[in-house]
C-alpha cells in the first residue's frame, strides 16, 4: 500500500515535472482548531511523499510551511503556505495549511475559495473545539475529510471525538481506521501505536523513530482483533448501504452478505461516493508527532477527496455553461480557448517581488501571453510563472486547469489583486481580441469576502521624513493580507490601522518594523466601532455641462437586500459589509457601448469613492459606517469620450458625502463587535467566572455543559444525536477520566456572546478567578447595536 520512499529529494522539484493527468491532481487544504497539529502533520505528508529528507518540527521552528519569523519563533501559523508533492507516484497533491488562530481567519477563507478538498484535523484529547466548529463552517460544501490526531496524549478519545463529530458538526461518520494500543506508557497508560485499518483488514504500526518502518500484518479470523474488525466493517458497510445501491447489490448477490468480503478497491469507491455527495465523512486517527497514521491519511486524501473534475465550481456574476472534459478539465461557454482564473493571495518576496497565487479553473495560463482582469477591466501581459514548494519556487512555461501557482512580473503585480479574475486565451499570445467581450471578457468569478475588523491602533512615523516610507510599508502589508485595513482622519491628522485581532495587530506592527523596516509607532490597541443607518438618505442628483450624469441613495443593507432583484449589479466593497449596486443603465447595454471606459472601471471608480466616503461619515462619533449600501440609480451617463474615470469618481464621492448631510444623528445608531465566546473551567471555578461574564462582561450565555457532554449542547439536532447513539463505536482505553466521579474536576464550558470591548485583557482575569485553570477561545460573530446602557460610556471613552 505505501510507496516506498524515494531516496532524499532535497527541495528538488523533479517530482513535479511528472505528466499531467487532472484526474490524478488534488487542491486540498488543512484545516483545524489552533494546534491541533496542522503544520506537525504537513510536515509528515512532506517527509513520508519524499518531498523532504528531514523533518520539521514546530516546536523547534524549522519547518517548512512555518517560514515566516514571526511563525517560527511563536510556533503558529500565520499565513496560509501552499506546497505540491507526489503521492503514490501518479497523484499530485496541491496542499495549503491554514492558520488555525482566530485572527488569521481570512488566510482561512481565501484558502477555502479555490480549494476542492480539506483535510480537518481534530485534537484527540480536546475534541470538536470551537474554532473547529467555525472552519467546518466556513468549509461548507468542501468535500472534508477527519484525522484525529494526537492519540498518544493521555485522555485522548478516538470514539468520544467521532461521536462530537456527529453530533456537533451533524454529519455521519464513516471510521476507515481506528486505534491499535500495545505495551504502556511510562504513565501506565497504553501506547498508541498503530491504526486498524478497516477497508483493507490489516494492522499497520510505525516505529516512531523511522516514520516509513510500517509493519504491516493481515488480520486474520481467530486473531485478537478479527472481533474488532467485523464489528467495524459491519457498521462502515451499514453506513454505506444506506446510501450507496450499488454496494448493496454487490453485498447481497456476490459477497453473499458477508461484510468481509466486500473487496476494499469497492469500499473505497463507495466511500469516495457518499463523501462527494455530501452524505458522510470518513475519518482516520493517528499522532503526527509520533509519526503515526500519516500515509493512510494520505491514501484517504487521494482515494476520496474530489479532482478538479468532480469540485465544485466557483460561483460567478452570470451563468455560463460549463462542460467538463475529462482530459482539459472545464470547458466555459463551449470555448476550449477561454483560461480562466482566480487570485487568492499576494506576498512580497524580498527577492522575486510580488507574486500572485492564482487556481485556474479552466484553461491554461501562459507565460508572456496577454490576459485580462476582468474585476478591474486592466489588460496586461503575464510575466514568469511560478509553483511554490513552500517558500521555493519552480519555474514553468504553463498552468493548467486545476493547478494553483503563482504569477510574477510588474506588469502582473500592478494589475491584479487578491479575489481579482483573470481571463486569457489558451493559445494565442494575443487572443483576447478572439474572446466574446460580453460572454467572455466580463466573467468574473465572485469575489473573497474580506471578514470587517474588530481592533483597530493609532500608527504614525517616528519623524514626519519617514511618513512617505510608512505608507508605502503599509499598502505592501495590505495589498498581501486585505484584512488589514487604512483609514485617515482628515481633522486630526491620524492614521489608524485596523485588523481581525490583538495578535494581527502585533504581527502587522512587527512586520513593518522588523521585515519593511518603516520607523513607526503604534498607539493602544481598540475595539473597533461602527456606525449604521437606520434609514435612507435622499436621492442625490449631479448632471455636468460635460456630459455626467449621477443619481444616488445610501440605504441600509437590510432594506437593499429585501428589494433586490435582477436589474441591479451587486460590489461588495470589501470592508465593513457594505455594498455598491449598480442599477442596470437605461442608455447603455453590453451590445450598445459607446463609452471608452469599460463598465468594469466604470464601477472600480464607484466602488472607491463610495469605500473612502463610507469611512468617514458616521454622525454619532465619526465612525466607519457599516451595512450600508451605496445605490447608483438606472439614469447614470458618462461622456463617450471620457478616457479617465477620475470624474466620476470626485463626482460620486461628493454626492454621497452631499446625501449624508441631511440626516439627523437619530437616522445612526453605534455597531460594536460581538463574539462568540467558549470558557472551560474547573467547576469549582464555574461560579466566579460565570458571575464575571455575566455582570463586568455584559454576557448573554447561551449554554453551559459538561465538557464532551453532547445532549445539552446549544446546537444539538436529534437526529444526529440519534445516529451517534446507533453508531458502533471502540471502547476508548486512553480515556483517563476516572476522576470525572469525583465530580471536583470535571470541565464545565460555558458558551455565549459577548461585546468584544469587554473582552480586551480577558485572559488576565480568568486566569486570576481559575488559579490559572481557565481556557477560552472566541471569534467574531458580527456587529451588533450598542446597548444604550453602555452607549455613554463607550462615546466617552471614544
Ligand atoms: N502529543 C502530540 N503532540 C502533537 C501532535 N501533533 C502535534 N503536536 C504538538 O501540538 C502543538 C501544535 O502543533 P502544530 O502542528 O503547530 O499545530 P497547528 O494546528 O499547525 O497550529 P496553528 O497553525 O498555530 O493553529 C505542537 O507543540 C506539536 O508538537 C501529536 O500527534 N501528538
Amino acid at each position: 500500500m505505501f510507496r516506498s520512499r524515494k531516496p532524499a529529494l532535497d527541495f528538488a522539484m523533479r517530482f513535479f515535472s511528472s505528466k499531467y493527468d487532472i484526474s490524478a491532481q488534488r487542491d486540498i487544504g488543512i484545516i483545524a482548531h489552533i494546534d491541533a497539529g496542522k503544520t506537525t502533520t504537513t510536515e509528515r505528508m512532506l517527509y513520508v511523499s519524499g518531498k523532504t529528507k528531514r523533518i520539521g518540527n514546530v516546536d523547534e521552528g524549522d519547518t517548512i510551511t512555518d517560514f515566516l519569523p514571526q511563525e517560527r519563533s511563536r510556533g503558529i501559523t500565520i499565513q496560509s503556505a501552499a506546497i505540491s508533492f507526489n503521492w503514490q507516484s501518479k497523484y499530485k497533491l496541491n496542499l495549503i495549511d491554514t492558520p488555525g488562530h482566530a485572527d488569521f481567519t481570512f488566510e482561512v477563507i481565501r484558502a477555502l475559495k479555490v480549494l476542492d478538498g480539506c483535510v480537518t484535523i481534530l485534537d484527540a484529547v480536546a475534541g470538536v473545539e470551537a474554532q473547529t466548529e467555525k472552519v467546518w463552517k466556513q468549509a461548507k460544501g468542501i468535500p472534508k475529510i477527519c484525522f484525529i490526531n494526537k492519540m498518544d496524549r493521555s485522555g485522548a478519545g478516538f470514539s468520544r471525538t467521532a461521536k462530537e463529530l456527529m453530533v456537533k458538526l451533524k454529519t455521519r461518520v464513516l471510521l476507515v481506521n481506528a486505534p491499535v494500543f500495545d505495551g504502556v506508557e511510562a504513565s501506565g497508560e497504553p501506547m498508541f501505536k498503530g491504526v486498524l485499518d478497516v477497508v483493507n483488514q490489516k494492522i499497520l504500526r510505525w516505529d516512531t523513530s523511522d516514520p516509513e518502518n510500517v509493519s504491516v500484518s493481515e488480520i486474520i479470523e481467530g486473531s485478537p482483533y478479527w472481533g474488532e474488525l467485523v464489528k467495524l466493517r459491519e457498521s462502515l458497510v451499514e453506513t454505506l448501504s444506506e446510501f450507496d445501491e450499488h454496494l448493496v447489490e454487490y453485498f447481497l448477490d456476490t459477497a453473499e452478505g458477508d461484510y468481509m468480503k466486500i473487496p476494499s478497491d469497492l469500499m473505497n469507491v463507495s466511500i469516495r461516493k457518499c463523501l462527494l455527495a455530501g452524505y458522510a465523512t470518513p475519518v482516520l486517527c493517528g499522532a503526527s508527532f509520533r509519526n503515526i497514521g500519516v500515509q493512510p491519511l494520505l491514501d484517504a486524501v487521494v482515494n476520496y477527496l474530489p479532482s478538479p473534475l468532480e469540485a465544485r465550481w466557483p460561483e460567478f456574476n452570470y451563468e455560463v455553461p460549463v462542460a467538463i472534459d475529462r482530459k482539459n478539465g472545464a470547458i466555459i461557454n463551449k470555448n476550449k480557448n477561454l483560461c480562466v482564473a482566480q487570485a487568492f493571495k499576494v506576498i512580497t518576496d524580498p527577492i522575486r517581488g510580488i507574486m500572485i497565487y492564482v487556481r485556474v479553473y479552466a484553461g491554461s495560463l501562459n507565460s508572456g501571453f496577454s490576459a485580462y482582469n476582468s474585476t478591474t477591466g486592466a489588460k496586461f501581459k503575464m510575466g514568469k510563472l511560478v509553483v511554490m514548494h513552500a517558500n521555493l519556487a519552480e519555474e514553468i512555461k504553463q498552468l493548467r486547469c486545476g493547478e494553483i501557482g503563482v504569477l510574477t512580473g510588474s506588469t502582473v503585480s500592478e494589475n491584479v489583486r487578491t479575489g481579482d479574475t483573470i481571463i486569457a486565451h489558451n493559445v494565442k499570445k494575443d487572443g483576447l481580441r478572439s474572446l466574446d467581450k460580453v460572454k467572455e471578457l466580463g466573467l468574473r468569478i465572485n469575489p473573497i469576502d474580506t471578514p470587517p475588523p474588530v481592533f483597530s491602533a493609532a500608527i504614525e512615523p517616528r519623524t514626519l521624513g519617514n511618513k512617505k516610507l510608512m505608507e508605502e510599508s503599509i499598502a505592501a502589508l495590505i495589498r498581501e493580507d486585505p484584512s488589514l485595513h487604512i483609514s485617515a482622519d482628515e481633522e486630526t491628522g491620524q492614521t489608524l490601522l485596523s485588523g481581525m485581532g490583538q495578535l494581527h495587530l502585533e504581527i502587522a506592527k512587527d512586520r513593518l518594523l522588523n521585515e519593511l523596516n518603516a520607523d513607526v509607532e503604534v498607539g493602544k490597541v481598540m475595539v473597533s466601532f461602527k456606525e449604521t443607518l437606520n434609514s435612507c438618505t435622499a436621492l442625490k442628483q449631479i448632471e455636468t455641462e460635460t456630459g455626467y450624469r449621477l443619481s444616488i441613495v445610501v440605504e441600509p443593507l437590510e432594506d437593499a437586500e429585501a428589494t433586490k432583484n435582477a436589474s441591479e449589479d451587486w460590489h461588495s466593497l470589501s470592508t465593513d459589509n457594505n455594498f455598491l449596486i449598480v442599477e442596470k443603465s437605461a442608455t447603455y447595454s453590453a451590445s450598445n457601448w459607446p463609452l471608452q471606459i469599460s463598465y468594469e472601471q466604470f464601477v472600480n471608480a464607484l466602488a472607491s469613492s463610495s469605500i473612502v466616503a463610507l469611512q468617514k461619515n458616521g454622525r454619532i462619533a465619526n465612525f466607519p459606517l457599516h451595512s450600508c449600501a451605496v445605490r447608483v440609480k438606472r439614469d447614470w451617463e458618462v461622456p463617450t469620450d471620457t478616457a479617465s474615470v477620475a470624474q466620476v469618481l470626485t463626482l460620486s464621492r461628493s454626492l454621497i458625502f452631499e446625501a449624508f448631510k441631511e440626516l439627523s444623528d437619530s437616522s445612526f445608531d453605534i455597531l460594536e463587535p460581538i463574539m462568540n465566546v467558549s470558557v472551560a473551567v474547573k467547576q469549582e471555578d464555574m461560579g466566579s467566572v460565570l458571575q464575571d461574564l455575566t455582570g463586568a462582561r455584559k454576557a448573554n450565555i447561551l449554554s453551559i455543559d459538561d465538557e464532551h457532554t453532547l445532549d445539552s449542547s446549544q446546537d444539538a439536532d436529534i437526529t444526529f444525536q440519534k445516529l451517534a447513539d446507533e453508531q458502533y463505536l471502540p471502547a476508548d482505553n486512553t480515556l483517563n477520566r476516572a476522576n470525572i466521579s469525583t465530580g471536583a474536576t470535571v470541565n464545565k464550558v460555558i458558551r455565549g456572546m459577548v461585546p468584544l470591548k469587554e473582552m480586551v485583557s480577558y485572559m488576565n482575569k480568568l486566569r486570576s478567578l481559575t488559579q490559572g485553570r481557565g481556557t477560552y477561545h472566541m471569534f467574531y460573530h458580527g456587529m451588533e447595536k450598542v446597548s444604550n446602557d453602555r452607549l455613554a460610556s463607550i462615546l466617552e471613552e471614544y
